[in-house]
């Protein structure tokens, strides 16, 4: 196919024939020694005999989900210090406290109203009643007209008074509810961006172990759900609890002012109350922990099922995915719907001890004779009661709200404490200017172990890497190619020393080690940004510079505009293209080390040859090293490095290399076919030759 035709159909070797011939006339301009290059990968069995590892990323894969650890799931009350840390996340000592002083003067005013409108109706009782004596004892009627005309100028002073400290309690209590709230929430919300961003900033620096330790679904739901929950559910029950429990401590105070032997019927439904909610919380909390837990998996199921939805619908897998995410779904519905069983439960005893407490008040006021039975009293403390049925409901569902929704803080918190790479070497800071600028790499004695328990994946590695040598890295599967990336990179921790130009590896900061070495990986990444943000992401370079690279990898045509936009993945390019943006991204960072992880296992021979022949004129003088898919792209390389069972076995130039009959290389070469053998020790001859 091409550009979307077909442009010829056949039998394959009738295929591989008009191939050959077609990329020979492209490549007869070149030099010999390209031609030469560029003639070996028309033969299309190549792919399938040249051997190294074509399987490494299923194996990788494979390796990465046996590596998934369960889960970690706090277990028990969640501690006090939890909301201490929370709180403390966003706000100061300082501003706490007044916010606290804030909520209890608020409610102070708030229940003085209550208190007032209860003495204001006993007064007026009070006052209904002297008048009416007074009515009838006095007799002269000019006196009796003298006196009601005081009385009612006494009254309406009174009213006014009544009215005026009333008014003063309503306005304090709406000016200091609101200030309250809006102060409440500016601190939740600090608290959470606080989290956000420390989790953030520390998953960013999360050593790559974590990465393949925790599955991006797992991941996902913290900064998805568990931040929703802090940001959106966590403060809304917060404050309702706090607003709930103060209205109850105000009810209860006027009450026992009021009827001070309520105190002991009280207790013992307080104690009550606080033995189910300790039942129900503990439960609650583990549940909720499950059900976030369970919650993970079906992200990740989702995510994944996106990502190979073309594999899963070419092997017509779609039921078993369907009944795996179904089963997934189920226990996550298991979890919640227990959990929403248990508030229903909780809030069945709460009606129950509420309602007792509503008998008992109203009752003693029929079988007890006391001051307190005042009308205004008895208004005040029944009505209020009637409200603590409802505060009780709402305090402890949201109070339990809270404690449910603190799991997500204590989940957030768990990834702020994530172990950073930059602790591997704390004195790693160093920033060497103009660094490297020759490319010799030295590894000297190097390990390396992806997690302490694991065997070294690197052993004793000893090997010296000249300025601007073309380095083959070759080896089967799992012989540690990628792993000798990773070192250079310091994505593991490393016994040894990798030097590059001499200088320690480990003194220099990690963020300068890896912005000065390039590399184009098997699997391109492209932002979904713009073509310009994808090349240069921190505008360093003028936008000629960017053509320029785009032009020497021959997709200025192709490519309308720089703000031309980059869909998700990439995937408005083909595999190729896009391996050619990554290659065009490291020709603009000109760096001095470029690194290639079998960079054109996936592309067709075409572009295959058109990033040989790129790299080979845009890093002429820097160092490279090429992970191998194909013998014929490394064959004229300076030096390869056979690696096996993550030691360097052979370290050399191919031609030289041939030379060791049964050696490992020679064994890979003989493995090809003695057409393509004969071919490689020809190619590896002449730029033997070359160099010399
Ligand atoms: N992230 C990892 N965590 C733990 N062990 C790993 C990890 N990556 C690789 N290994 C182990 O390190 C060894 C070398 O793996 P590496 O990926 O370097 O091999 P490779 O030569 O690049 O293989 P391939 O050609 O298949 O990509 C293997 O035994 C592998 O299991």
């Amino acid at each position: 196919m091409n550009n979307g035709r077909i442009e010829n159909i056949g039998t394959f070797d009738t295929l591989a024939d008009v191939l050959l011939k077609s990329i020979k006339r492209q490549d007869s301009q070149e030099d010999v020694k390209k031609a030469e290059v560029k003639e070996m990968p028309t033969k299309k069995h190549e792919r399938m005999l040249s051997i190294v590892s074509v399987a490494s990323s299923i194996g990788k894969e494979f390796t990465e989900v046996e590596q998934n650890i369960q889960e970690e799931v706090e277990k028990g009350q969640l501690s006090f210090s939890m909301y201490i840390q929370y709180y403390r996340t966003g706000a100061s000592i300082c501003l706490l406290v007044c916010m606290l002083l804030l909520f209890l003067i608020a409610q102070v005013f708030s229940n003085g109203c209550d208190l007032w409108v209860a003495h204001w109706t006993n007064g007026e009782t009070a006052n209904a009643a002297n008048n009416t004596k007074y009515t009838v004892n006095v007799s002269s009627a000019k006196s009796n007209e003298i006196n009601n005309i005081e009385n009612s100028y006494d009254f309406i002073e009174s009213q006014k008074n009544y009215i005026y400290i009333y008014t003063i309690f309503i306005a304090g209590s709406i000016i200091l509810t609101t200030a309250r709230s809006l102060l409440f929430y500016q601190v939740c919300m600090n608290a959470s961006k606080g989290l956000h961003n420390k989790m953030f900033s520390n998953v960013l620096k999360a050593p790559m172990r974590f990465f393949n330790t925790n599955p991006s679904g797992r991941i996902l739901n913290r900064f998805s759900r568990d931040i929703g929950a802090v940001d959106e559910i966590l403060p809304k029950a917060t404050i309702d609890a706090i607003t709930a429990f103060l209205v109850m401590l105000g009810i209860l105070m006027m009450v026992f002012i009021v009827t001070p032997w309520m105190i002991l019927p009280a207790v013992i439904l307080g104690i009550l109350f606080y033995f189910f909610r300790r039942v129900y919380l503990s439960s609650a909390q583990d549940i909720k922990r499950i059900e976030g837990v369970n919650r993970a998996p079906v992200f990740s199921h989702i995510s994944a099922t996106l990502y190979g939805m073309s594999t899963i619908r070419s092997s017509k897998a779609e039921e078993m995915v369907i009944h795996e995410f179904d089963s997934l779904q189920d226990q996550h519905t298991g979890s919640w719907f227990m959990f929403l069983a248990c508030s229903g439960a909780l809030g069945f005893y709460l009606d129950c001890i509420s309602l007792a407490f509503l008998i008992l008040v109203t009752f003693q006021f029929l079988i007890m004779e006391t001051n307190s039975g005042m009308s205004g009293n008895i208004g005040l403390v029944v009505s209020s009661s009637m409200i603590l049925i409802g505060m009780l409901q709402l305090g402890v569902r949201q109070t339990t709200e809270v404690s449910s929704n603190m799991t997500s803080v204590e989940r957030v918190m768990q990834y702020t404490k994530v172990e950073k790479e930059e602790e591997l070497n704390p004195e790693a800071t160093e920033k060497p200017k103009n660094w490297p600028s020759a490319g010799k790499i030295a590894f000297k004695n190097t390990y390396l172990r992806y997690a302490p328990e694991d065997p070294p994946a690197l052993k004793s590695l000893n090997i010296v890497i000249q300025p601007g040598e073309k380095i083959g890295i070759v080896g089967r599967t799992g012989a540690g190619k990628s792993t000798l990336i990773s070192s250079l990179f310091r994505l593991a921790p490393i016994d040894g020393t990798i030097a590059i130009d001499d200088i320690d590896t480990s003194t220099v900061s990690l963020e300068h080690l890896r912005s000065n070495i390039s590399i184009i990986p098997q699997e391109p990444i492209l932002f979904s940004a713009s073509i310009r943000y994808n090349l240069d992401p921190f505008n360093k370079v003028s936008d000629d510079v960017i053509w320029q690279a785009l032009n020497d990898v021959e997709l200025k045509d192709t490519i309308e505009s720089l703000d031309q936009k980059v869909c998700e993945g990439g995937s408005n390019f083909s595999a190729g293209q896009r391996q050619l943006v990554c290659l065009a991204r490291a020709i603009i960072r000109n760096n001095k080390i470029l690194v290639m992880d079998e960079a054109t296992a996936n592309v067709d021979p075409h572009t295959d040859s058109l990033i040989q022949t790129t790299i080979r004129e845009n890093f002429k003088d820097c160092t490279v090293l090429t992970i191998a898919h194909r013998l014929n792209t490394i064959m004229d390389c300076d030096k390869v490095l056979v690696m096996d069972s993550g030691k360097a076995v052979e370290f050399e130039a191919p031609h030289r290399l041939l030379q060791l009959p049964g050696g490992f290389f020679t064994k890979m070469v003989e493995k090809t076919g003695p057409a393509m053998e004969a071919q490689l020790r020809q190619i590896a001859k002449i730029a033997y030759k070359l160099e010399d």
